[in-house]
């Protein structure tokens, strides 16, 4: 029945209603895409979109910017002035994204759109980032956070009674490594030093986050870094990525069974459930 419901919802916001476009003349033709809940600015010259989330107060990942998503990706994938290369950030300051709308909780398929997307993904993390904020931001290529000590970014899921699902936990131990995933989830723990562990890859000054973003995929920076480039690296990672179809497929299954609200009751009886089959 949900997936009925996303399906219809997907067809109404392609319709010419849902999506408004305009193009604008500067030095570079820049095209703007909007609905709801996200802002797209396509720089045809760089190739590079900026997707920016626009959910007030906090940028909750409701059903409807979920879906708005979805939509985003996939017209941004078929479109040829995008050379392949996004990033996301938030509309709005402070807060990059408060995960997971705790009304409603659907997050799989924005896992399988980022990992399974041929573009390029950059987070430009421009506030706090809990939850799902920092699954979306772990979804990228790269991240780049506003260095900011009230800013923090982590998997607080324990915290709130929520077992992080193995393609969750999966997803940060590529990142962190075992000890440190393990430390994080048992603690549901919140950084404000994500260098130091390398759950970001770079932190910069608030106002640079998506200078340093843009920057990133400029040829300049790639030539700087190494020989081959970012975007080389990337899809490498990606092809990889692709290999674990069994994953993909689980979780189209679960896309389709998804919890709602979490009473407290269930969030014992999923965190049992969790320590009986993982020990
Ligand atoms: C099925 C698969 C299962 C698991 C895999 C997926 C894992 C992901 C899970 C999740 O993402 S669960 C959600 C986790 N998110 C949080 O715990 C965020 C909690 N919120 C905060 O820490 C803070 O609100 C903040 C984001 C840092 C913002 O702080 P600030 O002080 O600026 O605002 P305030 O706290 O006053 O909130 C304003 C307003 O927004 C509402 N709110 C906050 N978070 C959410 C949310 N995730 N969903 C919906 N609404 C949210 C909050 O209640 C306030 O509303 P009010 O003004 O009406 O009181």
């Amino acid at each position: 029945e949900h997936h009925q419901w996303k399906k219809r919802r997907l067809s109404q916001a392609t319709s010419s209603q849902g999506i408004r476009e305009g193009a604008t003349q500067g030095c570079h033709l820049r095209r703007h895409f909007s609905n709801n809940k996200i802002l797209v600015e396509l720089d045809e010259a760089s190739g590079v979109a900026i997707m920016k989330l626009k959910n007030p107060p906090v940028n909750s990942l409701s059903l409807e910017l979920l879906t708005e998503f979805s939509i985003t990706i996939e017209k941004l994938e078929v479109d040829r002035s995008c050379r392949g290369v996004i990033f996301l950030t938030s509309a709005a300051p402070k807060i990059f994204s408060a995960g997971l709308d705790i009304t409603e909780m659907s997050v799989q398929e924005l896992w399988l759109l980022l990992n399974g997307s041929n573009m390029v993904t950059i987070a430009a993390i421009n506030g706090s980032s809990p939850a799902g904020g920092c699954l979306m931001a772990m979804c990228c290529d790269f991240r780049i956070m506003a260095d900011n000590p009230k800013y923090t970014i982590g998997l607080n899921e324990t915290q709130l009674g929520i077992v992080a699902p193995f393609w969750l936990k999966d997803t940060i131990t590529n990142i962190l490594g075992h000890r440190l995933t393990e430390q994080s989830l048992q603690l549901g723990q919140m950084y404000t030093s994500a260098l130091k562990i390398g759950l970001v890859d770079q932190l910069v000054p608030e106002d640079k986050v998506q200078s340093t973003a843009a920057y990133f995929l400029t040829d300049e920076k790639m030539h700087e870094d190494c020989n081959t480039s970012v975007v080389l690296r990337t899809l490498m990672f990606k092809a990889l990525r692709k290999n674990s179809r069994v994953l993909c497929a689980f979780l189209r299954e679960e896309c389709n069974s998804v919890p709602r609200i979490l009473s407290n009751l269930h969030k014992i009886i999923n965190i049992n459930i969790y320590y009986r089959i993982s020990l």
